[in-house]
């Protein structure tokens, strides 16, 4: 059994949690660089618990400048077993409703401008990522979502867009009626992926804020409207991530979904012909394997 930590990482709009069992804001450098922020460390139930707001509180990392490598870094290096992420989303179904919560199972990668892996030449890896989130902590994440009166909706697949602009009118219908997303943002890759290549496991929370831009009945997305159904979200998200220390418990067992040993079979690079300035940077990602 292993020591669970409960990691949050908060997006637009969530840049604290409450209620943590001595709080306190923690300084973690990282080989990748320092993450988007210090980060909130503290216990609820007694359960180890990080919060970390992707862009910085007072927002100040557009999305295409997050230090996700940093931050997933940060994270396993601190201890965490699990990483729940909550972001602001636009739907392309009728059914998710902004003020909908949708835990996302699926991702389209259609960022182009982020570094999206820690591995490459001198230690190249290749994870398995067909099914990029965990089951057993995406249950922990519906059970209390449920507890919480939250309208929620299991499983949609989540485009990821470079932005920072929203999508043309093309790009929304093209996303929504070829494509099959349910819903959009700019964050969840490449996060999901270096997730996993961190042998994290890894549940992701789309908060819907708006119908981007293909509803006729609906105005175009614009981020007034999003902040104000974040304000209105926000006391249900705090109330989700309180419901997760009983769910998730303290200690945990392997994962059954191997999500913790994402890197067992992956790194294909043979032992010789490593790169020690590249092995030495994986210290904390990888350093169960190397
Ligand atoms: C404020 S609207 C656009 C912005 O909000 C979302 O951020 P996050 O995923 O961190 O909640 C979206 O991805 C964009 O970055
Ligand atoms: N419509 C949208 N497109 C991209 N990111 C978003 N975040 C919130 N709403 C969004």
């Amino acid at each position: 059994m292993t020591e669970t930590l409960i990691a949050v990482i908060g997006g637009s709009g969530i840049y604290e949690i409450d209620g943590l069992e001595g709080a306190a804001w923690t300084t973690v450098e990282t080989p990748w660089g320092t993450p988007s922020d210090q980060i909130l460390t503290g216990r609820l139930e007694g359960v180890k618990m990080a919060f970390l707001p992707r862009h910085g509180r007072g927002h100040v990392h557009a999305p295409s400048d997050v230090p996700y490598r940093a931050n997933i870094d940060a994270l396993k290096r601190l201890g965490a077993t699990d990483v729940i992420s909550v972001s602001a989303c636009g739907s392309f179904r009728e059914h998710m409703a902004p003020g909908d919560f949708v835990i996302v199972d699926q991702f389209i990668d259609r960022t182009f401008a982020r570094a999206k892996s820690f591995f490459s030449s001198g230690c190249v890896a290749h994870v398995a990522l067909a099914h990029p989130t965990c089951p057993r902590l995406s249950d922990a994440v519906e059970a209390a979502a449920g507890a919480a009166g939250i309208n929620t909706h299991r499983g949609g697949t989540y485009l990821a867009m470079e932005g920072p602009q929203f999508s043309t009118l093309a790009e929304s219908k093209m996303y929504r009626e070829h494509w099959g997303a349910d819903v959009i943002g700019m964050t969840n890759m490449p996060e999901a992926k270096l997730a996993r290549e961190a042998e994290l496991c890894y549940a992701s929370v789309a908060m819907v804020t708006d119908y981007d831009s293909w509803h006729p009945d609906h105005g175009e997305v614009d981020v007034t409207a999003v902040i104000a159904t974040l304000k209105g979200n926000s006391e249900k998200g705090r109330a989700l991530i309180k419901g997760l220390p009983a769910r998730l418990g303290a200690e945990r067992a392997p994962c059954p979904h191997g999500c913790d040993r994402a890197l067992e079979y992956a790194i294909m690079t043979a032992p010789e012909k490593r790169d020690p300035a590249l092995l030495a940077k994986l210290d904390a990602v990888a350093g169960r394997v190397l």
